[in-house]
């Protein structure tokens, strides 16, 4: 669904690369959280998929198509398979819940007859009935967060990507977010969540792509992630102490 064949990305020239030479493939219908570091290149490898940025060599492939090759006035057509949920929520603040959610649908054409019987469904699905006329600053943040994972899901795409989805809410409403793109993963959609959320990670044990300074190190089934590892890796070991020491 997704494939990534020995891309490097390098933002400025002269600068160390965000990603180097990354190969990575990813199922239809697979569930990966893309751990690593801030400034490891998770952000980099979701903007390589919506086509936001482009490789400075090796190719990107997204259901099916070599992003290299898609012209311009395809990517629209390309982004509408991809659902994208970030940490901040990005939803409109003057427009009520369900309005949020209906702009993605009218952006892409959808009649308001489907748009009034799909807005409701979706909203409850991720547990808002009733709460469609409310305006974000009038929700809780994982209530935020699920009004823009309805937005991202309502015209049911292939593929949700999910940057630090969790990352401003406490682990309690982080346990809800998980169960909803659990649910939405059951459907066949093709998840993928970069995070720094540890205690997430070995919760829900599903496959762990670790980036390290633009790297793959880590590519694990039912993977953990200990972000202090690297750090205590660095460390020197008590029995490394110098013998002069003593
Ligand atoms: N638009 C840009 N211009 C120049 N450099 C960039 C740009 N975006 C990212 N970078 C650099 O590329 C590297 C990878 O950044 P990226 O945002 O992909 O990391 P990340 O793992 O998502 O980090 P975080 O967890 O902090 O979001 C970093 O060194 C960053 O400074």
């Amino acid at each position: 669904m997704i494939r990534l064949e020995n891309v490097t990305k390098v933002y400025a020239r002269g600068a160390r690369p965000a990603l180097d030479d990354v190969s990575l493939e990813v199922e239809r219908g697979e569930f990966v959280f893309l751990v690593g570091a801030s400034g490891s290149g998770k952000s980099t490898c979701l903007r390589l998929v919506l086509r936001e940025e482009r490789p400075s060599a090796g190719k990107v492939f997204v259901a099916g198509r070599d992003l290299s090759n898609l012209s311009s006035w395809k990517v629209p057509e390309l982004r509408r398979k991809i659902g994208i949920v970030f940490q901040d929520f990005r939803l409109l603040p003057n427009k009520t819940v369900f309005e949020n959610v209906a702009f993605a649908l009218q952006v892409i054409g959808k009649r308001r007859h489907t748009i009034q019987l799909e807005v409701p469904e979706v909203l409850e699905m991720v547990g808002l009935g009733g709460k469609e006329k409310r305006r974000p600053h009038e929700l809780s943040g994982g209530e935020q967060q699920r009004v823009a994972i309805a937005r991202a899901y309502v015209n049911r795409p292939p593929i949700l990507l999910a940057d630090e989805p969790t990352g401003n809410l406490d682990p309690t409403t982080s346990m809800g977010i998980m169960r909803l793109l659990d649910r939405i993963n059951r459907t066949g959609t093709t998840v993928v969540m970069a995070t720094h959320d540890e205690d997430t990670v070995n919760q829900w044990r599903r496959r762990v792509v670790e980036l390290s300074d633009g790297h793959v190190t880590r590519d694990q089934a039912e993977g953990t992630y200990d972000s202090s590892r690297r750090v205590r890796d660095m460390t020197p070991a008590p029995d490394a102490v110098t013998v002069g020491d003593a």
